[in-house]
């Protein structure tokens, strides 16, 4: 949703553009009103996914309190595992497929920018882990697994835990 914004050009995108490619988090209050918004679009019946939401704990308090005013609950948390130097072999790997097929990478798909995600993701986002474990909401995945592995365990989790889960 954030690249979505930063492609169109809206206010939102413009205000956030620099804060990504420099690999900080943009502000809670920015994310917190966007998914609020999203999520009153009530066209997720079925369920949604977010992905890369929260990512402080500012932000999941916020979550906690949106869904609860709408009577929803989460099935489940999902933690990637992956190691750091996977993480940056893959992202390089991203970068080069990406330039092998013609196209344009990421702005952020470097080491420079991809040092500070991790550094955000160790100082602002890793208390979630515990957030969540206390809620009980926690599932680990070990992202270090074939993609088609990685997808046939999430898919697992949800169906253990979806059903019945609405209140
Ligand atoms: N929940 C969030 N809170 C704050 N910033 C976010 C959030 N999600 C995404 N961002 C911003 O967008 C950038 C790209 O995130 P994202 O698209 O999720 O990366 P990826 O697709 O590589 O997982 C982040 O580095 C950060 O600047």
């Amino acid at each position: 949703m954030l690249r979505a914004a930063v492609t169109e050009g809206t206010e939102t995108g413009r205000r956030v553009d620099a804060i990504m490619d420099r690999g900080e988090l943009v502000p809670d209050d920015v994310v917190n009103q966007m998914v609020s918004d999203r999520i009153d679009q009530e066209d997720w019946r079925k369920g949604f996914i977010l992905d890369g939401f929260p990512r402080t704990v500012a932000q999941a308090e916020s979550l906690t309190a949106m869904l609860e005013q709408r009577g929803v609950r989460l099935d489940a948390v999902i933690e990637l595992k992956v190691d750091e130097t996977s993480l940056v072999e893959r992202m390089e790997k991203r970068v080069a497929d990406t330039l092998a097929a013609g196209g344009t990478a990421r702005s952020d798909d470097n080491r420079d920018t991809f040092v500070r995600r991790l550094d955000a993701y160790r100082n602002k986002t890793e208390p979630l882990l515990d957030y969540y474990r206390r809620r009980r909401e926690l599932i680990t995945v070990d992202g270090m697994q074939g993609i088609d592995d990685v997808a046939r365990e999430i898919e697992d989790v949800l169906t253990r835990r979806s059903s019945g889960s609405r209140r």
